[in-house]
């Protein structure tokens, strides 16, 4: 196994040489992590690092007078010649809600007393930080924060921040400060905008933001956003509230029309205790990976301006703000191989395999990597030290290469020939390339995948009976599973009671909505809720093999790229669909009306996305998610998998604990209204079968 770059556990430091090695190993990653470019080493390795050189300082006192760890940026971005309005500085970090206690433990130390003006809590965004200055409305200069004091002028990227306008409704004097970052889809804008120029992708969302601060002659402009988390006077002018607290000022910001962290999905919240700042920072957190944007922490602020005073700063950082910084979602490992698998409709998924590096608590070994042309965007090499994402539940994705650790003779990743199934050609004519066979060259999965519980619902159709099914020459597609005699089924199965079993749940199959029909012919691109929004909006196979491409395109989700695919294979597919008919297997909706409510945009849940969690009870008893889902788009509704700030409802049952689910606790944070799911029955009541 190649060794991983990413080394969490630093071993302690046990000797001079030790310790001054580490010191440069963190000025050079340093150097580049705060000049724009790529670091060698991930935050996480970074910060272990960091940890053992402070444990040999502390047992050092005496050796380790003047080190850089005292300093903003331990003395490593370059400091620029503007001097800053006031000081911008770190923010020291807590990791559990005992450090949190303790942070105010030593806040109420210096106040004498508890913080009466409560604390605000919001995002703590990764990217990079300026201060932006306005004078009379007019966006005059943006400064880097640098060494603290003095900071680079980077104006130049005046005009192509969202979140900074140029000019303001009214003229007034100030300077916000705040995070430039780029968001995931801003960042994906980015590498490609980069590699179309011959460019190097960026490793990551902040080195991105930080290096295009620092860039001032590049033939290209990359949008990026801004959100503010402070502000200052400027030229004496007194725009601000006098006195005002962190949200009155962060308020005032916003009333002028520059961003602020009030505006993120993660919000700005004012809390009267610590204990109420926990809960905001565990909310944020279950929210995190849904978040448009990366953070690595939650920022916890005295709201008080007299507060803030009392408290007043340390060389690196204020008194009165901490950050709770959660886990590293992001760490650097190595792209070994890129393999192929054709899926169950002919299409050719690439997935990276990846020296395995633990991310948040799970190991990581390998991603997805959506299709050919998404390597290419990215600039995959194999071998590769690539940055690599992973947050809550979310499928890990690997952001980018990290070039300059590039191994020398390193090839761009190498992209099949033939299918790497059946050794046919390959149709490269869509982004995601296919077999020429289509469905007929992944049999065995697509089988599988059809007589899963969410689709024709076959039980006891499982692999080895597939595979000895299509051995045996019985069953080409689909639809030569309803032609299997008893007799057929028992012979492939070794068992007459097995036999008998299988027939009788083909039986039931015949009957299963057109969604599920329809879904299990494998045609790229329709999954079961595509399927399902299909099968609802043409209520019978013969109006889908009727439809034009236009007609297609009616249904939500399909554009311009889908609808001649899904035309196209579906006349391909006119002998197993005839095959189908034939078997008496059901080609309607039996639910119509409520199918058509849903087609019309009508029906209670019209507009609305739903978001289904933990066991249903009462008159959804028994329900699983597929019919969760069903059931909504049956009333007009969409289903969605994640909470986030699109989303209308979930429907969640109390959860025997009392304690709110992940779900529940990101849908209070966002306000959307919790159903249980008596309530939620209630709501479409007229839908339920
Ligand atoms: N990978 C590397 O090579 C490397 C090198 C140096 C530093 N780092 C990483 O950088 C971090 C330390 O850097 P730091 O000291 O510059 O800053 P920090 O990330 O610890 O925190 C301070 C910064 O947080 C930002 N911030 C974001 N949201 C904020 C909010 N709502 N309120 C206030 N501030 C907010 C500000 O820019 C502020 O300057 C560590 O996490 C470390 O891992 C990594
Ligand atoms: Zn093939």
């Amino acid at each position: 196994m190649t060794a991983t770059p990413a080394l969490e556990a630093c071993p302690a430091l046990s000797t001079r040489a030790d310790y001054e090695a580490a010191l440069d190993r963190l000025r050079e990653a340093s150097r580049a992590y705060y000049g724009g470019a790529n670091s060698p080493l991930d935050d996480a390795s970074f910060d272990a690092l960091r940890r053992a050189v402070l444990e040999w300082e502390a047992a050092h006192p005496s050796e380790s007078a003047g080190s850089p760890t005292g300093l903003v940026a331990d003395g490593a971005a370059p400091a620029g010649d503007v001097p800053h309005t006031s000081r911008l500085l770190s923010l020291d970090n807590v990791f559990s809600p005992e450090e949190l206690t303790g942070w105010e433990a030593s806040l109420r130390r210096r106040l004498g007393r508890e913080a009466e003006g409560g604390f605000t809590v919001e995002p703590k965004l990764d990217g990079a930080a300026v201060a932006a200055r306005y004078r009379d409305g007019r966006l005059v200069q943006i400064v880097t924060r640098g060494d603290g004091t003095h900071g680079e002028d980077v104006s130049h990227v005046i005009g192509s921040i969202v979140g900074l306008p140029e000019r303001l409704a009214a003229p007034v004097t100030f300077e916000a400060r705040g995070e430039v970052l780029f968001t995931q889809e801003q960042f994906e804008t980015a590498n490609e905008v980069r590699t179309a120029h011959g460019g190097a992708p960026f490793a990551n969302p902040r080195n991105g933001a930080a290096g295009t601060l620092r860039a001032k002659d590049r033939p290209y402009r990359l949008e990026m956003t801004f959100w503010a988390y402070g502000a200052v006077d400027l030229d004496g002018e007194t725009f601000l509230p006098a006195s005002g607290t962190h949200a009155e000022v962060l308020a005032a910001v916003a009333g002028a029309g520059v961003r602020t962290t009030a505006a993120t999905p993660a919000g700005l919240h004012v809390v009267g205790t610590i204990a109420e700042a926990q809960t905001k920072v565990d909310a944020i957190a279950a929210i995190r990976a849904g978040l448009p944007f990366g953070i690595d922490g939650v920022v916890i602020k005295a709201n008080s301006a007299a507060e803030q005073e009392a408290a007043g700063f340390g060389s690196r950082f204020p008194h009165w703000a901490i950050a709770y910084k959660l886990a590293a979602v992001e760490r650097q490992t190595v792209l070994e191989d890129v393999v192929w698998e054709v899926g169950r409709t002919g299409v050719l998924a690439p997935t990276a395999v990846l020296t395995p590096v633990e991310i948040d608590g799970s190991t990581v070994s390998r991603a997805t990597l959506h299709n050919p042309a998404d390597i290419a965007r990215r600039g995959l090499h194999l071998g590769d030290t690539v940055t690599v994402y992973k947050a809550g539940d979310i499928i890990p994705r690997v952001q980018a290469p990290v070039v300059e650790l590039r191994p020398a003779g390193a090839v761009p990743v190498p992209l099949p020939r033939a299918c790497p199934n059946c050794g046919s050609g390959i149709d490269t004519s869509q982004e995601r390339w296919r077999c020429a066979k289509g469905t007929a060259c992944a049999l065995a999965p697509l089988i599988e995948y059809a007589a899963g519980r969410d689709i024709l619902d076959i039980d006891g159709l499982g692999k080895t009976y597939v595979k000895a099914l299509i051995d045996s020459g019985l069953v080409g597609d689909v639809a030569d599973l309803f032609t299997l005699t008893e007799e057929q089924l028992t012979e492939a199965s070794g068992s007459e009671k097995r036999g008998a079993k299988l027939a009788e749940q083909l039986g039931l199959a015949r009957s299963r909505p057109l969604s599920r029909v329809f879904c299990a012919l494998g045609i790229p691109g329709t999954g079961r809720s595509m399927s399902r929004r299909i099968a609802a909006h043409f209520g019978t196979m013969d109006a889908v093999r009727a439809a034009s491409v236009e007609d297609l395109q009616a249904v939500e989700g399909i554009g311009s790229e889908k609808a001649p695919v899904v035309v196209a294979e579906l006349a391909a597919l006119a002998p197993v669909v005839d095959k189908l008919i034939a078997a008496g297997v059901n080609m309607s909706e039996p639910r119509q009306p409520a199918a058509d409510t849903a087609a019309d945009g009508g029906g209670p849940l019209a507009g609305r996305t739903v978001v289904v969690t933990g066991k249903m009870t009462g008159r959804l008893d028994g329900l699983g998610r597929t019919q969760m889902n069903e059931l909504i788009e049956r009333a007009g509704g969409r289903a969605g998998s994640g909470v986030n700030a699109k989303t209308s409802y979930l429907v969640a049952a109390p959860s025997p604990s009392g304690k709110p689910s992940s779900k529940a606790a990101a849908a209070q944070k966002l306000g959307v209204e919790v159903l249980t799911p008596e309530e939620f029955a209630e709501l479409v009541a007229d839908h339920l079968a």
